[in-house]
């Protein structure tokens, strides 16, 4: 099948810099996604957006250029509930990687199982509206309470302005919760303000809560863009991020969120992506926790 992206759609930055931060042994890109192939696994009719392919070789890739050893994989809202091409890619990986898959209430207990046996960990709830359409809040719980019992987690994305609302299924769900992109503040408000105050209130009263500090090029408003070797991209995220990973060091994850959907601005360079975690994240100890430890614990505990 042939797709035609998004107008103005950004593809992934080719022939990334060489990170100056060495990540720790056995780092894990805890968000990462692939796209398609969409000639082997066709976008989902009810996306909204069309990316440009990001493949499985591809993502290995970029993984063994900037140093890291293991990829968590998560479900692309642009291939719905069908998970092929992340599960393929999980297979691929020779263990090297795991996913987070989307799910309905229709899936059955075998299909369950076998989500899990290709890798799958975990499933993403969506509450960005862009991104997808509403799902009721008593067919997530459904699905919650099913995967609990497999041991997986919740992954939720959302928007800052949501959490109060959200905030009673968020504090019911029986598993482990992992936040994407820090539940996306607005970085031009206060770290100290009453938003990001909130999230942080989210995860010291919730210890199950765990949020991932990703995607500063998605939430920087001032930049400066990690490109062209610039060493302090994204200055006004750090605060937020380092906030974030200082008061709950064990319960945070890193990812690059390549191939970087829906950016509208400025593709980043990865390998500077990389040397961001040095501000955020500035002593060895929180390096490795933030890339080695906390990830093995929740994605591969048999090792850890
Ligand atoms: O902000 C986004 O546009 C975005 C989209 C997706 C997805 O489409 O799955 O995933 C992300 O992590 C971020």
């Amino acid at each position: 099948m042939e797709f035609t992206k998004t107008p103005g759609w950004l593809d992934w930055y080719a022939g990334p810099s060489q990170p100056r931060f060495q990540v720790p042994a056995g780092a894990v890109d805890a968000h990462c996604h692939v796209f398609g192939p969409g000639a082997q696994f066709p976008f989902a009719p009810e996306r909204k957006y069309t990316p440009c392919d990001a493949s499985k070789q591809q993502l290995f890739a970029l993984r063994d250029h900037l140093g890291f050893a293991r990829n968590v994989i998560v479900q692309a809202t642009c291939h719905g509930a069908d998970n092929r091409a992340m599960v393929d890619a999980c297979k691929a990986s020779g263990g090297k990687a795991r996913g987070v898959a989307t799910v309905r209430r229709s899936i059955s207990d075998a299909e369950l199982q076998e989500l899990h046996d290709a890798g799958v960990r975990g499933v993403r709830f969506n509450f960005v509206k862009r991104l997808v359409d509403f799902t009721p809040k008593d067919e997530l719980m459904e699905i919650a309470g099913r995967i609990a019992k497999l041991g997986w987690h919740v992954v939720i994305y959302f928007e800052a302005v949501d959490l109060p609302e959200l905030w009673d299924f968020f504090t019911a769900l029986p598993t482990t919760v992992v936040v994407d992109h820090m539940g996306r503040p607005d970085v031009s408000k206060p770290v100290d303000g009453p938003e990001f105050q909130l999230f942080l209130k989210f995860m010291r009263e919730h210890p199950n809560v765990w949020s991932k500090v990703s995607c500063p090029e998605r939430l920087s408003v001032t930049g400066p863009r990690a490109l062209d070797g610039e060493q302090n991209a994204y200055r006004d995220v750090v605060p937020f991020a380092r906030r974030v990973v200082e008061e709950f060091p064990d319960r945070v994850l890193w990812g690059t969120d390549w191939p970087h959907p829906n950016l509208k601005d400025h593709m980043p360079d990865d390998g500077l992506l990389v040397d961001f975690i040095l501000q955020i994240a500035p002593t060895p100890e929180l390096q490795r926790k933030l890339l080695v430890d906390n990830p093995m614990r929740l994605y591969w505990p048999e090792e850890s």
